[in-house]
């Protein structure tokens, strides 16, 4: 049984103050964590702040990106094993924005898997396609092919603990959601391709998340489908009223 994983994406929002705040009008009020997971995803110059105030709350924290070595001459990266000295849960991997504006390959999102692993924490990995993709109805083609690079040498064990987040590119930011039913029929693909790759019980205990203007009104209709397993969320997990509401979906 797959515990339900619902997180919020803060991108290059909020500062150590505000996330200090943030967490304290939220940790009283979130779901029993073998219910639904509740995470926060920040910018890395807030997850001090983070880690501290989530403190014996259930907020899981988590980092937006990482390098995929520990130390070294690497002007301005984020290292995966001060992550974990951090006391960091999960981190984000090939965000759409970070494969767009920042050149990330997939080969980069492998690599990065495999160091989150190897330092104790659990990638969550992006793939989603373009309008354009869409629009060519290449969409699947596109996605397993993002999935089956960034998987590429990781064993069942490993894919049974990750998360992925299918997140369209067309539906983030913009107001425009991928309808539950085409959500599902992407999370449902992602999944027969792991059980493909690898077998059954790694498919079914991988958890998939969609995201793509998630918001407390249309996530308990996402979240009714088989195949989706949580949500990853920009905008509409910046405000904590808005995240509760997230977050406490099955209430
Ligand atoms: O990681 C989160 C996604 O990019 C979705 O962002 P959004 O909820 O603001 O559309």
């Amino acid at each position: 049984m797959r515990t339900p994983i619902i997180a919020g994406n803060w991108k290059l929002n909020m500062n150590p103050e505000q996330t200090t705040e943030f967490v304290e009008a939220v940790k009283a009020k979130l779901p029993d964590p073998s219910k639904v997971e509740s995470l926060i995803c920040a910018p890395a110059v807030d997850l001090d702040a983070l880690r501290k105030a989530a403190e014996g709350s259930n907020l899981h924290i988590g980092a937006e990106n990482c390098y995929f070595e520990d130390e070294g001459a690497f002007t301005g990266e984020t290292s995966p094993k001060v992550l974990n000295e951090m006391g960091i849960d999960y981190v984000i991997i090939g965000h759409s924005e970070r494969r767009g504006y920042f050149h990330e390959t997939d080969e980069d999102i492998n690599k990065k898997a495999k160091a989150i692993f190897a330092n104790n924490m659990t990638p969550i990995i992006c793939c989603g396609e373009s309008l354009e993709t869409r629009e060519a109805n290449k969409q699947e083609e596109w996605v397993v092919a993002q999935i089956k690079a960034a998987l590429e040498g990781l064993t069942a064990e490993q894919v049974s603990s990750l998360v992925i987040a299918y997140e369209p590119i067309w539906a983030i930011g913009t107001g425009k959601t991928a309808s539950s039913d085409q959500a599902e029929e992407m999370c449902k693909t992602i999944r027969e391709t792991i059980k493909d790759l690898y077998n059954e019980e790694t498919a079914e205990n991988v958890r998939i998340q969609y995201g793509g203007s998630v918001k407390p009104a249309n996530v308990k209709e996402l979240m009714s489908k088989p195949d989706i397993d949580g949500g990853l969320v920009g905008g509409a997990s910046l405000d904590p009223e808005s995240f509760l509401a997230l977050v406490n979906y099955q209430d």
